[in-house]
C-alpha cells in the first residue's frame, strides 16, 4: 500500500487488520469445523464398515447360488426386487425354447421321411408316431431361430444354435447332455446384467415381443409335445429329465406366451442365467432394532472361473457354499466324464483347505431337496448304483440327504484349515423364504 494511502485513509488500516484478523479466525474455524466434519465421516465409514458383512457365494455351478441371492432379494428388497421382473422375461422365454428344442433333439422328432434309420439302438427301433413328426415339423425351426435369436441377445458368446444331426449315436451322448445344461456352457459370457436389459439393448422389446408372439403360435404344439406318451416314455428311455433341469417352464408355455405375461417371484427363482462374472449384491437387514448390511459376492461356477475366487476372499466374513443334493447322478456340463458330486466335493474341500479362508465362518447350503425328492421318489433313482458306500440304507429322501450331509462334514473334519464351525443345512432355493430363515447363519451375522 501506497504512503499516500497509509495517511489519508487510517481507519482502513485499522479495518484491513481486524479483516484479516476476523479472515483469520474464520479460516481456522473452518479448518477445526472440517476437521470435525472429516472424523464424523471417518466414524461414520467405520461403524458402516462395521455393520456390512461382506458374504461370499461359493459352489458349483447350478447348485444354486444366484438363486439363494435372488431369494434373499425378494426377501429384504422385495420392492426393487420385484420391479426387475421383466428383465427376466427374455430369461424365461430362452429356457422355455431350449428346454423343447432339447426334447426335440433327443428323440429326433424332425428327422424326415426320406432319412435313413438311425444308427443308435434307441433310434431305430422307435417309429416317430406321425402326429409328432407332423407337430416337430410345424415348430422345430421357428423355435431353433428362436433359440438363437434369445441367446445372441442375452450372450455375447453364445451356444451353438440348436442344430439337429441325423443322427443320435452314443458317442453323441456327451453333446446332448452339453445341450440339456446349455445356459451354463463353458466360456459363455453374458452380454449385460439382468438388470440392464432392458436399457441395455435397445431391441430388447422388438426381440421379447417377437418371442411371445412365436412361442403363442408354439405354444399347443409344446404342451401337446409335453404330454405326449411317446415322448415322456422315449426321454425316459434316455435318461432325460427336462423336469429335474434348470430353467424347467415346459408346463407353462401358453401362461408364458399370453400378452399380459410378467414373470412372478417363483418364475424369476427358477429362471436360469448362468452368472458370467463375479457380481456384488448389498442388502439391508433390518433385524429387532439393528440395521446390517449384507455384501453378498456372488461368482460363476463353472471349473474355467473358479481360478477367479481368490480376488474376492478379502475381508470376507462368511462363506456361503452352495451344493446341490443332486449332483450325484449328473456330470459336469464341461466334461461329461466327471461326476458332479465328486468334484463338488473336492470344491468344498479346497474351500475348507484354503488358509485365505481360515478365519471366515463356513455355511454349507445341500440345495435342491425338491429334485433329490422328485428323482428318488418319483424318477425311482437308486442313490447306491451312484455312491457304492451308501450300500443298503433306505432310499428315502431324510436318510440319503443325511448321507450326503455327513460326506460334505467329514472332508470339512478332516480338511479345515482351522477350528471353526460350520452350519450345514437343507435347502430348496426356489421356494424357501430366506428371510424366516436367518437361524440358519452364525448369530453375528444377523
Ligand atoms: N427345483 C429347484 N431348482 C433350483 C433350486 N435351487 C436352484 N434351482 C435352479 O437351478 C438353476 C441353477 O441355479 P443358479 O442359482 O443359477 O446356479 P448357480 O450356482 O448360480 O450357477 P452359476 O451361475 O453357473 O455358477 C436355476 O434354474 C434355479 O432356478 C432348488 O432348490 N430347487
Ligand atoms: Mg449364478
Amino acid at each position: 500500500m501506497s504512503a499516500q494511502g497509509k495517511s489519508i485513509w487510517p481507519w482502513l488500516r485499522s479495518s484491513n487488520s481486524q479483516n484479516s484478523l476476523q479472515q483469520a479466525a474464520e479460516a481456522e474455524a473452518r479448518q477445526r469445523s472440517d476437521m470435525i466434519d472429516m472424523e464424523l465421516a471417518a466414524e461414520r465409514a467405520r461403524l458402516q464398515q462395521e455393520s456390512k458383512t461382506k458374504i461370499l457365494l461359493l459352489g458349483p455351478s447350478e447348485a444354486g447360488k444366484t438363486t439363494v441371492v435372488k431369494n434373499f432379494q425378494l426377501a429384504f428388497t422385495p420392492k426393487s426386487f420385484l420391479a426387475q421382473a421383466a428383465a427376466w422375461l427374455p430369461v424365461i422365454q430362452l429356457n422355455l425354447v431350449h428346454s423343447v428344442n432339447t426334447i426335440l433333439d433327443a428323440l429326433d422328432l424332425v428327422r424326415s421321411d426320406s432319412a435313413e434309420p438311425e444308427d443308435s439302438e434307441y433310434q431305430s427301433s422307435h417309429t416317430i408316431p406321425e402326429d409328432l413328426r407332423q407337430l416337430g415339423g410345424r415348430i422345430a425351426e421357428k423355435l431353433a431361430e428362436l433359440e438363437s435369436e434369445l441367446s445372441g441377445e442375452l450372450y455375447s458368446s453364445a451356444p451353438p444354435p440348436s442344430s439337429r444331426p441325423p443322427s443320435r449315436s452314443d458317442h453323441e451322448r456327451p453333446r446332448l447332455q452339453h445341450r440339456l445344461s446349455m445356459v451354463s456352457v463353458r466360456g459363455v459370457t453374458l452380454r449385460h446384467k439382468p438388470t440392464e436389459f432392458q436399457s441395455a439393448f435397445p431391441s430388447w422389446k422388438i426381440v421379447v415381443d417377437r418371442a411371445r408372439a412365436i412361442l403363442a403360435e408354439c405354444a399347443p404344439d409344446i404342451a401337446s409335445l409335453w404330454a405326449h406318451p411317446w415322448v415322456r416314455s422315449g426321454l425316459k428311455a434316455q435318461g432325460i429329465h427336462p423336469e429335474h433341469q434348470p430353467g424347467y417352464f415346459l408346463p407353462d408355455a401358453a401362461r408364458i406366451a399370453s400378452p399380459h405375461y410378467l414373470p412372478t417371484p417363483e418364475d424369476i427363482l427358477r429362471a436360469r442365467l448362468t452368472t458370467a462374472s463375479a457380481e456384488e449384491h448389498s442388502l439391508m437387514l433390518d433385524v429387532g432394532m439393528a440395521r446390517k448390511e449384507w455384501l453378498l459376492c456372488d461368482v460363476g461356477g463353472s471349473r474355467s472361473q473358479r481360478g477367479a475366487w481368490a480376488q474376492y476372499f478379502d475381508d470376507a466374513k462368511l462363506v456361503i457354499f452352495v451344493a446341490s443334493l443332486t449332483a450325484f447322478d449328473e456330470t459336469l456340463a464341461e466334461d461329461s466324464a466327471v461326476n458332479r458330486l465328486t468334484d463338488t466335493l473336492l470344491l468344498w474341500r479346497n474351500i475348507c483347505a484354503n488358509k485365505l479362508l481360515a478365519s471366515v465362518e463356513l455355511v454349507l447350503f445341500l440345495n435342491k431337496l425338491d429334485i433329490l425328492k422328485a428323482k428318488l421318489e418319483n424318477a425311482g433313482v437308486a442313490f447306491v448304483h451312484h455312491v457304492n458306500s451308501f450300500k443298503s440304507r433306505p432310499n428315502d429322501v431324510p436318510t440319503v440327504s443325511k448321507y450326503i450331509k455327513e460326506m460334505f462334514l467329514a472332508q470339512y473334519r478332516q480338511y479345515s484349515s482351522s477350528e471353526r464351525k460350520v452350519f450345514a443345512h437343507i435347502t430348496c432355493a426356489v421356494v424357501s423364504r430366506f428371510s424366516d430363515r436367518l437361524h440358519l447363519f452364525p448369530d453375528r451375522f444377523v
